[in-house]
This record gives C-alpha cells, sequence and structure tokens, in this order.
C-alpha cells in the first residue's frame, strides 16, 4: 500500500526540506502539499519532481490562519476522493511574527550557567509582536495551533480507520516554555511571547490527542528541528548577519548540537518518525532533531515538561472554541 503523506507549509524551509528526504526514503508515497501561496506550491512541487521524476505530488490550497481556508480545503480533499486515507499528515506550518531579541538579556544570559541552554531554546531572548485574524483569533495561536488542530478534526475520517495506525507529527520548538503559556490566556493575548506560548500549546495537545484518539488508530508526536536557517530565522536576524557569525554557530554547536542549521538536517526527527511504527513512539516525549560537532545528524528523545491534566483542560477548551466557530459558521 502507497503511504499518503499531507505536509503543511511545504513550498519552504523544514517542510520543503522534509518532502525531499521523504521522497529519497520512499518515491512510492502519495505526497500532498498544503500551502497557502499557490505560486509558491507550484515552485516547491517543480523543485522536487527536478529530483524525484515521476513523484505523485499534489497541491492543496489552505492558510492554515483562516478557519473558512482550513474547512474549504478538508471539504476539497474530502470531494476529490484522491486518497482514501492519511498515513502521515505533517503539521508543520508556523509563523514568528516580528521577532525582536532583547540583547541585554542576550548579554546576561551569556556570562550565566544558562549559556548552553539559552542557545539551545532561546529562552528569554525574543518576543514577539501578534496581531488579531479575520475570525478574531490571535494570529500566531490560529496558525500554529487552532488552525492546525480544525484541519486534523475535519480530517477524522481519513485519520482514524480501523486497518491501519496513523500518525500526526507537530513541528514544536525548543524554545516551548511552560511559563510562556496560561490556561487562562491560551491564545497569549496578554505577552509577548506568542511564539513560545503557541509551541507549548502544540506539546499539551499532542498530549491530549495520544489519550482521546489512540483507541481509534490515530497518534501524535512533537518534534523540535533545532536551529535552522530558514525565512523563520532570517526574520529575527538577517541572512547576511548569520553567515558572518558562522564560525560562532558551529562552535556553539559543539555543546548544544541543537544547532542544526541546514532544512536537511532540521528534518532529521521527522523523517525518522515516517519510519517508526506509530504505537512503539513515546508520547510524553519531543523528539528533537540533533547535529553533533562532527556534523552528523541523530535524534534524541527528552521529556516535555507537562502534566496530563493541563494537557486535557487545554483541549476541553479547544473543543469549547471549536464549538463557537462552528455555530458561527452555520
Ligand atoms: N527555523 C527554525 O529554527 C525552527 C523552526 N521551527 C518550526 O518549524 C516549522 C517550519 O518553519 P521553517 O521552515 O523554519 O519556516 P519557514 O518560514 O521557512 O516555513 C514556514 C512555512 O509555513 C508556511 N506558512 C506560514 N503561515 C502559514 C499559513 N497561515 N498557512 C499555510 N502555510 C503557512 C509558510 O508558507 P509561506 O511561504 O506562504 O509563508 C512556509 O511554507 C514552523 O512550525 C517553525 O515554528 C521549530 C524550531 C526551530
Ligand atoms: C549565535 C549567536 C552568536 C547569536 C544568536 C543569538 C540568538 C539570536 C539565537 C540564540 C538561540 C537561537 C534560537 C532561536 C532563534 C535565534 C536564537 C534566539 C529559536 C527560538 C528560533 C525558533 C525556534 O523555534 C527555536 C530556536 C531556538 C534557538
Amino acid at each position: 500500500m502507497k503511504k499518503v503523506v499531507l505536509v503543511t507549509g511545504a513550498n519552504s524551509g523544514i517542510g520543503l526540506a522534509l518532502c525531499k528526504r521523504l521522497l529519497s526514503v520512499d518515491d512510492q508515497i502519495h505526497l500532498c502539499l498544503a500551502c497557502r501561496n499557490m505560486q509558491r506550491a507550484e515552485t516547491a512541487r517543480a523543485a522536487l519532481l527536478c529530483s524525484h521524476p515521476g513523484a505523485d505530488i499534489a497541491l492543496l490550497k489552505v492558510d492554515v490562519g483562516s478557519l473558512k481556508s482550513v474547512l474549504e480545503a478538508a471539504k476539497e480533499l474530502k470531494q476529490s476522493k484522491r486518497y482514501r486515507r492519511l498515513d502521515y499528515l505533517y503539521l508543520n506550518a508556523g509563523i514568528m511574527p516580528n521577532p525582536r531579541i532583547d540583547f541585554n538579556a542576550f548579554i546576561n544570559g551569556l556570562f550565566s550557567r544558562k549559556a548552553i541552554h539559552m542557545f539551545a531554546t532561546g529562552e528569554g531572548l525574543l518576543t514577539q509582536e501578534d496581531q488579531v485574524t479575520e475570525d478574531g483569533l490571535q494570529n500566531v495561536f490560529a496558525t500554529n495551533v487552532f488552525g492546525h488542530f480544525i484541519l486534523l478534526r475535519e480530517l477524522e475520517p481519513f485519520l482514524c480507520q480501523s486497518e491501519k495506525e496513523s500518525l500526526v507529527i507537530w513541528s514544536s520548538s525548543s524554545n516551548a516554555r511552560r511559563s510562556a503559556f496560561s490556561l487562562t490566556d491560551y491564545q497569549h493575548t496578554q505577552g509577548k511571547e506568542s511564539y513560545s506560548s503557541s509551541k507549548y500549546a502544540t506539546d499539551l495537545l499532542s498530549v491530549a490527542l495520544n489519550n482521546h484518539y489512540n483507541k481509534q488508530g490515530l497518534y501524535s508526536s512533537v518534534v523540535c528541528p533545532g536551529l535552522v536557517m530558514t525565512h523563520l530565522t532570517y526574520g529575527i536576524l538577517p541572512p547576511f548577519f548569520w553567515t558572518l557569525i558562522l564560525p560562532i554557530m558551529l562552535l556553539i554547536r559543539m555543546f548544544t548540537n541543537s544547532f542544526t542549521l541546514s532544512p536537511y538536517n532540521g528534518a532529521e526527527a521527522l523523517v525518522w518518525l515516517f519510519k517508526q511504527k506509530p504505537e512503539s513512539l513515546d508520547p510524553l516525549a519531543k523528539y528533537y532533531s540533533c547535529t553533533s560537532g562532527l556534523g552528523s545528524n541523530y535524534v534524541k528523545p527528552v521529556k516535555m515538561d507537562l502534566d496530563e491534566e493541563a494537557a486535557e483542560a487545554f483541549y476541553q477548551k479547544l473543543l469549547d472554541l471549536e464549538t463557537k466557530y462552528r455555530c458561527w459558521q452555520n
């Protein structure tokens, strides 16, 4: 049976590298690139077909930050009858709008005992300016979490099938931090660390999804790709600056193994999960892409800093929000 794989945010960065690597592992897969910009999606498909001529690559238009677009995309997928099931759903699209570096925190952190941790996670170094979407949601939450949750809910018939397990894989981050997230303000309307909050939310959600869906054959995992040079990180510092500090980054990599740097390396854990049996994965672990000082890639599972009650409480809040939006749609 050929595997069916859908990747959101597949037209650039880690998502595109993942697609390329998946085709290298198995060029028989049915690959669906779910992107908001069809021109960029076409360019990505052309690039993938260059390296894998004859590959089965479909495009699906979806803006995960817009509930209307998510519902339309799911409807299109169901109506097209192109696929009967989905084996892997990579929820990779993500944003970090208007990032700012706190240089004081950087200098203080540099000379503290937490220096290595700071480089591995970016903890306390970054703030973002969020916006409100047309649905009245915080943009980072809508894009990184809720749009993907609704997509998953809409695609349940493709994912929950008795004959075979399916795996949902969330692109989380080492920047996910418990203290940046609050159950009473899960959209992060108050603070300035919406990215960190949204990634912690994906970690909680993945745990809750396993509790609710494993019996139906659906499994969920989270990955951290490491620090990768993509449009996202070029929004933090310009490309020339990253090139300038490359020797420093290679040095830091020797201590943290978390500066994977290239999208190819960053996709390591995502590809590794494709090769695993979903039921053999640890629902409470985050799978990190790592690159050693000598440049070899490996995957490291790390227990997440969360409790299952909080995961369940957050899940219930998402269900309530979903009900509210579905009422508005009708
Ligand atoms: N780069 C890094 O160091 C790290 C990245 N990550 C995570 O990895 C994931 C991929 O990021 P990365 O490859 O670095 O970043 P990129 O900016 O290169 O890629 C992000 C992808 O998501 C898409 N996207 C953004 N918003 C939407 C939307 N509303 N609807 C549909 N697609 C959307 C983008 O499409 P478009 O081209 O249209 O903008 C793009 O294809 C993200 O979830 C990120 O948080 C995690 C840890 C580290
Ligand atoms: C390399 C240094 C001389 C200067 C870089 C300092 C910071 C800009 C970076 C240190 C750790 C980085 C990091 C991220 C962004 C850039 C840093 C803060 C991320 C938050 C990017 C997005 C993620 O999901 C996780 C990354 C963790 C590490």
